[in-house]
């Protein structure tokens, strides 16, 4: 640790620390401002995601041009530039895929992949150890580059420090005993396939099975920057910032490089915390979703209030049910004498049989439309995701997580029909859930912002466009800078539209 504090990430302004109730954490040695870059990495090991329909590249993870390795006909490269980075393990796995059974090669999940492509580092990484043993060389091995706000840095270290790094430390949750049996029995499935293409002697089963557990908890989904999932990729000190509900800082791609960005000012001595999940959801749905895949119970700001009166409340807002009588906005809550659910505002009660009666029929609808929807079944999906929003608008409370995630369907659907109108009509439903729901600098809301501009613009909306541009502008320069290709064309869009503003203008004066 005291390795990795002096040669990484000092310079950095940041310092590395270990909590007993959280393990190893990341801590600001100087103040970051908004926006501000705190480190960025490229993967230790990385895969593309697995779609029937898009082939993306092993590299880079474009889905552009791909043409597929001629030898192991499994991996795919849009050119030689990225085959070319990627050899050095490829060259070992793509003899390893090209000599597996047909069958073998459809159950290679991306985890398996990467499970193989981490084995296979490590054992380059100990060969040129002994390489320079040998020779009498310095001991050194490159690890990839740890950028920060100054020039990329390497950090040197021998190879049994890395592979400790990555996985012993890496993985707080103290027993093995945690995770579901089931979850074991697949893990140890998918270690027999990683056992069953390396062919290693040395290789250990139970090593492996518990080496998947803890990718579970360390890597991280790579996207797009408009958030699309691409693949996933283990980022060595990425995977030392632990989460909060209310973080400060988020994580966000370009191509295959991480980067962590200041989302409000980090003072000097503060822990750098990024949320690891959906933080829309009320305190329980959340902390599920940290138990069933992080093995902890969070105790940020905003999951200490459980059970209190402004969390029970947010909670029926959020996941609960609707007043009876539509022009109250109130929330409701269980009501013991009635059994029943008793708005907490006018009073009125709801029926425990005729929200349930709703709320099978929406389950039903609902399955029936998303089958629908992933056959790409567009105007079928439409017809039944419409009568999933009646339903929920009858259910739930108006600033429902639920019925914000029909209406983003409702958008998605209505985008690939090309009916723009209805397009921005959902997408504006969807806003104010948005800004109540996520911070002022969540990348969501600025994208969310972003769809209402676009949408605008080509509606010949100019005035609406700019407001909304300029929103999407002033919340992802800070979550992902002004230097990517995607935010020059935000930028390019935004002064496209006052230009025309202002030439209208002009012309009217004329
Ligand atoms: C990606 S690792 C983060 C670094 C980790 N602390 C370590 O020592 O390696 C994820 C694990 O860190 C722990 N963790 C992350 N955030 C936490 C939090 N807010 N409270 C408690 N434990 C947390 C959990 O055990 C989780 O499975």
């Amino acid at each position: 640790m005291e390795d990795l504090q002096k040669l990484l990430l000092h310079d950095h302004g940041l310092s590395v620390s270990t909590l007993p109730e959280k393990g190893r954490c990341l801590f600001t040695t100087r103040e970051y401002s908004p926006g501000e870059i705190i480190l960025s990495e490229e993967p230790y090991v990385s895969v593309p995601n697995k779609t029937p329909v898009k082939s993306r590249c092993d590299w880079c993870f474009t889905s552009s041009n791909v043409k597929r390795c001629s030898s192991c006909q499994v991996v795919w490269y849009c050119g030689s530039k990225c085959q070319t980075s990627d050899w050095k393990v490829h060259r070992l796995e793509c003899q390893l895929l090209a000599k597996l059974e047909k069958n073998r090669i459809k159950s290679l999940t991306p985890s398996i992949r990467l499970m193989v492509k981490l084995y296979l580092r490590r054992k380059l990484q100990n060969e040129k150890c002994d390489r320079q043993l040998q020779s009498g060389e310095r001991f050194s091995i490159s690890y990839p580059c740890v950028y920060g706000v100054l020039p990329s840095i390497y950090m040197y270290c021998d190879a049994k420090f890395q592979w400790f790094l990555l996985l012993n430390l890496t993985h707080f949750h103290k027993d093995i005993s945690e995770v579901e049996e089931m979850q074991l029995v697949l893990y140890a499935q998918m270690a027999s396939l990683v056992n069953i293409i390396l062919q290693w002697s040395t290789l250990n089963i139970k090593e492996i099975a518990q080496n998947f557990s803890k990718l579970a908890c360390n890597a991280h989904t790579i996207c797009d920057s408009e958030l699309i999932p691409l693949g996933t990729g283990l980022y060595p000190v990425i995977s030392i910032i632990n989460h909060s509900c209310s973080p400060n800082s988020v994580l966000v791609f370009e191509g295959r490089i991480a980067t962590v960005r200041a989302m409000q000012t980090i003072p000097k001595g503060s822990e750098v915390l990024i949320s690891y999940i959906e933080t829309a959801g009320s305190t329980m749905t959340r902390q599920k979703a940290l138990k069933d895949q992080y093995f902890f119970i969070c105790s940020c700001p905003r999951c200490i209030k459980l059970g209190e009166h402004d969390d029970i409340e947010e909670s029926a807002i959020l996941e609960g049910y609707r007043c009876k009588n539509h022009t109250c906005n109130g929330f409701l809550l269980r009501d013991l004498e009635s059994k029943g659910f008793k708005c907490q505002q006018c009073g009125i009660v709801r029926e425990k049989e005729e929200i349930v009666k709703i709320a099978s029929e929406e389950k039903t609808i609902s399955n029936k439309a998303s089958v629908a929807l992933s056959s790409c079944h567009n105007k079928e999906a439409l017809d039944m995701y419409l009568m999933v929003e009646k339903l929920q608008m009858k259910l739930c409370h108006p600033f429902s997580i639920n019925l914000m995630r029909t209406r983003e369907t409702l958008l998605k659907i209505l985008m690939e029909l090309q009916d723009w109108k209805k397009a921005l009509t959902y997408c504006r439903l969807t806003i104010p859930v948005y800004e109540r729901v996520y911070p002022k600098f969540h990348p969501l809301r600025g994208l969310q912002y972003y769809t209402c501009g676009k949408l605008e613009w080509l509606l010949g909306y100019t005035d609406e466009a700019i407001k909304s541009l300029t929103q999407a502008v002033d919340v992802l320069r800070i979550t992902h800078g002004t230097n990517t290709s995607f935010m020059k064309d935000l930028i390019a869009k935004l002064e496209e539209a006052q230009a025309e503003a202002s030439y209208k203008l002009s012309s009217m004066d004329d």
